[in-house]
């Protein structure tokens, strides 16, 4: 269950501490604070008391989301299993001495938190950025209640407006080339690449053992993001694709004046809110 917010239709102001600016800041970055500001504030709200399942996402804004979980002491979380999105958020669960599960043992989670590259008007979110997407999609659909935390740089009117690679693409080995193709001369994304590892002779190898397609899409394309999601999955060979549309319920965006931006679901409408510094 969700704690509650009044809902409002535009951005408003309300004299509501986060409660959850630490006092140590000065070793952080403001981008660092950010993403923990959204963090601290998002399980504040969502990971309640009741929650026994709950599902970790991946990047670098997560493990602020642990570090609050953690927080929340060792008699609240004994009771509770923590489903990882892949192979860093399982280290970060286990690194915190956090019960482990699998989605396969606890098909229907409570909550799950994750991190996202950008989040558009309507909360549809481009993930996968870590080529974590596929395991993020599978928690993010098997739980009752989905939240994504991130700075301010990933609040934006329209996919692909700042995070500018493109849409993340996992494809099976055998494929990629008849996936690239499809996607330069049919689908609009002349410049889709496959992504390359960085420390790494060859291409970026996913937990799944599978690879991944970066692929831009214009603004006007981008504008309707259900459709470019239904048009890449058909393609053979495309496992996932890291286009999160009409999945999240709230988004939680960390600013750099110690404000949170919230956006929510309400009865299908996305109403934003700004949470004020203490
Ligand atoms: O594959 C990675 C995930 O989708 C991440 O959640 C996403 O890239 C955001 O990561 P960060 O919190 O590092 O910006």
């Amino acid at each position: 269950m969700q704690s509650p917010i009044t809902p409002v239709p535009r951005l408003v102001t309300m004299s509501v501490s986060t409660g959850a600016v630490p006092t140590a800041t000065t070793t952080l970055s403001a981008i660092e604070q950010s993403k923990r500001l959204a963090a601290y504030t998002a399980v504040d709200k969502h990971i309640l008391p009741e929650h026994k399942v709950i599902g970790i996402g991946s990047g670098s804004t997560v493990p602020y989301v642990v570090e609050r979980i953690v927080a929340q002491g060792r008699e609240l979380n004994k009771d509770r299993v923590f489903i990882p999105t892949g192979f860093q958020s399982k280290e970060l669960i286990v690194m915190s001495d956090l019960n482990l599960g699998d989605v396969d043992q606890f098909p229907t989670i409570d909550v799950t938190i994750d991190g996202a590259d950008e989040v558009d008007l309507d909360l549809n979110c481009i993930k996968g950025g870590g080529a974590c997407h596929l395991r993020e999609k599978v928690l993010a659909e098997a739980a009752n209640t989905f939240i994504v935390v991130a700075d301010y740089r990933k609040n934006a009117e329209y996919l692909g407006t700042n995070f500018t690679p493109g849409v993340p693409i996992e494809v099976v080995p055998f494929a990629y080339a008849q996936v690239l193709r499809k996607l330069h001369d049919v689908l609009g994304s002349p410049n889709a690449t496959l992504r390359m590892a960085k420390a790494k002779a060859g291409p970026v190898v996913t937990d799944n053992s599978n690879f991944v397609i970066d692929a831009p899409f214009p603004r006007e394309i981008m504008m309707d993001p259900s459709t470019i999601l239904a048009k890449i999955k058909m393609l053979t060979g495309v496992v996932e694709v890291g286009l999160f549309c009409n999945m999240a319920q709230a988004a939680y965006f960390g600013n750099e004046d110690g404000s949170v931006t919230v956006k929510r679901k309400v009865e299908s409408k996305v109403v934003e809110e700004s949470i004020l510094p203490s």
